[in-house]
């Protein structure tokens, strides 16, 4: 299992939710919903690992972790292509190969006519579907998402749920924080903090 949550929960000040105890499993599509400011991002930081719970205890495995962040980022003049062939590069594989893979995720997330364009050209709903791209490239065993569909358009969307799934499928555990009632009902179990915490 690469994350457990024991009686996890978290304070700034004052408690953001109740404890909460759960598995993130391989092949789970989890989601994580609850109105703003209730948390979401902060237990996708503690399930990361990059915050440290105020009671409880994470239990994980070496799994590797991938996130992809609310706002895209990346490097305004470097190729869309050059973004998503980093780390198969990165891995060792040829030029080639980590190209002829990139431009196959490329087309798989609506972006394959955007190869060859700098980031800095890209839309933001093109952006974030580049980040969600090269999530999928580092192959993780553990995918945190954040709001993947805010910047979707409906049909968009529900294509990019439908890979996450996909990556579920294939053996990640994958968490995804949103407001969106469509990426929520594609989840396999959701964490409510609506209810908790105030
Ligand atoms: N480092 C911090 N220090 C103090 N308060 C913080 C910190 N990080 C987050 N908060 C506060 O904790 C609360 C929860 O924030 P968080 O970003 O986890 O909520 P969220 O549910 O993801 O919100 P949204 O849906 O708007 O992205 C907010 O009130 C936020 O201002």
């Amino acid at each position: 299992m690469p994350v457990t949550l024991v009686e996890v929960s978290h304070s700034f000040g004052r408690p953001l939710f109740d404890p909460i105890s759960h598995t993130f499993a391989p092949g789970r599509l989890t989601g994580i919903v609850g109105p703003s400011g209730c948390g979401k991002s902060t237990l996708l930081g503690i399930v990361a690992g990059m915050i440290r719970p105020t009671t409880g205890r994470v239990e994980r495995t070496s799994a590797r972790c991938t996130w992809v962040f609310q706002n895209p980022h990346g490097v305004a003049q470097r190729r869309v292509l050059d973004h998503l062939s980093l780390p198969s590069l990165a891995r060792g594989a040829p030029r080639r190969e980590a190209d002829t893979e990139a431009r196959e995720l490329l087309t798989t997330f609506g972006l394959g006519d955007r190869a060859d364009v700098t980031f800095g050209a890209l839309s933001g709903g093109e952006a974030q579907r580049l980040m969600l791209a090269r999530a999928v490239a580092s192959r993780p065993d553990l995918l945190l998402v954040d709001e993947p569909t805010a910047q979707l358009d409906r049909a968009m969307a529900a294509h990019v749920n439908g890979v996450m799934g996909h990556l579920a499928g294939s053996g990640a555990a994958v968490v995804i924080a949103t407001h969106d009632p469509v990426t929520r009902d594609a989840c396999d179990e959701i964490i409510d903090l609506a209810s908790s915490g105030r």
